[in-house]
């Protein structure tokens, strides 16, 4: 038996199921080419999507991995984190083996996103599964004639039994910008990440894997290329005023984005860029 590769609809939206015979299921949307579930061999859901995410194609979808470039939150004048979770993507490669399904989907400029960002881009969104491994690559290249910069993520909502019993570890001794303290540089001193209140941190230079623990279960998650690493809860207050949230759904989500946010990426006239981030069940 080999891994298997569906088209179907889910939350009447085209999508993509990722399936490998040990029994790891991945969903991705082609609407922003974003993640929407996963989970591993033997295990359970790894992402939050909120209940009332809307799937209409009107707005981002509220929960997965959205993909956002070429401006992480409001890092800029564009809309709020880019350009491309709002939009639809294509299918691209999509291939299979004993152990793995992986699918690439693309987008490039459109009238719309040159109105609002003149330049020439291709991006690829690749998602691959192995048995207890998720994996996201975000590519990018400049196929205009000038450079340009941009800043990006993956806006990974992971899910969590309860928040506040959930540990981030192996961000201990970074720096990071608090968003959520008027943008304060501050150093992370504590052994874990416990969050108990609204978290918006981008955290500097990130080199090291991080372990979340939730309860029983653990996930390794592994960088390559974004230097920064941001956490995200808005906690209940700003939680009420996201009209795509439940009253208590911050309870169960914890964002850790793999980002490149605190320095802008050039890219030069036909360069490339591209960024992973692995998520592993443990
Ligand atoms: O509501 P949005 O556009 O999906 O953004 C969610 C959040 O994304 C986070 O990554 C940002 O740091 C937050 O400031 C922001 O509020």
């Amino acid at each position: 038996m080999t891994a298997s590769i569906e088209t179907r609809t889910f939350h009447d939206q085209p999508a993509l199921v990722l399936r490998t015979p040990g029994g790891a299921q991945a969903v991705v949307s082609l609407f922003g080419a974003q993640v929407l579930s996963w989970t591993p061999a033997g295990g359970s859901e790894w992402l939050y999507l909120s209940p009332q995410a809307r799937h209409d194609g009107s707005t981002a979808i509220r929960g997965g991995i959205p993909v956002c470039f070429p401006q992480f939150a409001t890092l800029g004048k564009l809309p709020k984190n880019g350009l491309v979770r709002t939009r639809p993507w294509s299918l691209g490669e999509q291939r299979s083996g004993d152990d793995f399904a992986l699918v690439t989907l693309t987008t490039s400029e459109d009238d719309a996103s040159y109105a609002a960002w003149p330049q020439r881009f291709s991006a690829e969104v690749t998602v691959i599964i192995e048995n207890e491994r998720l994996g996201v690559e975000f590519e990018v290249e400049n196929t205009g004639h000038a450079s340009f910069a941009f800043t990006a993520a993956l806006h990974t909502y992971l899910r969590v039994r309860e928040v506040e019993n959930a540990r981030l570890e192996g961000l201990h001794g970074h720096e990071y910008r608090d968003a959520a303290d008027n943008d304060r540089i501050k150093r992370d001193s504590g052994e874990a990440l416990v969050v108990e209140a609204e978290t918006d941190r981008v955290y500097h230079d990130v080199q090291r894997p991080l372990l979340l623990r939730d309860g029983w279960r653990s996930l390794g998650i592994n960088v390559e290329g974004f230097p920064d690493v941001v956490v995200w809860n808005p906690w209940e207050q700003r939680c009420a005023q996201l009209p795509d949230m439940p009253a208590n759904g911050f309870r169960h989500m914890l964002c850790v984005e793999a980002a490149a946010a605190r320095r802008r990426i050039e890219l030069d006239a036909g360069e490339q860029w591209y960024g992973r981030q692995t998520l592993i069940a443990l």
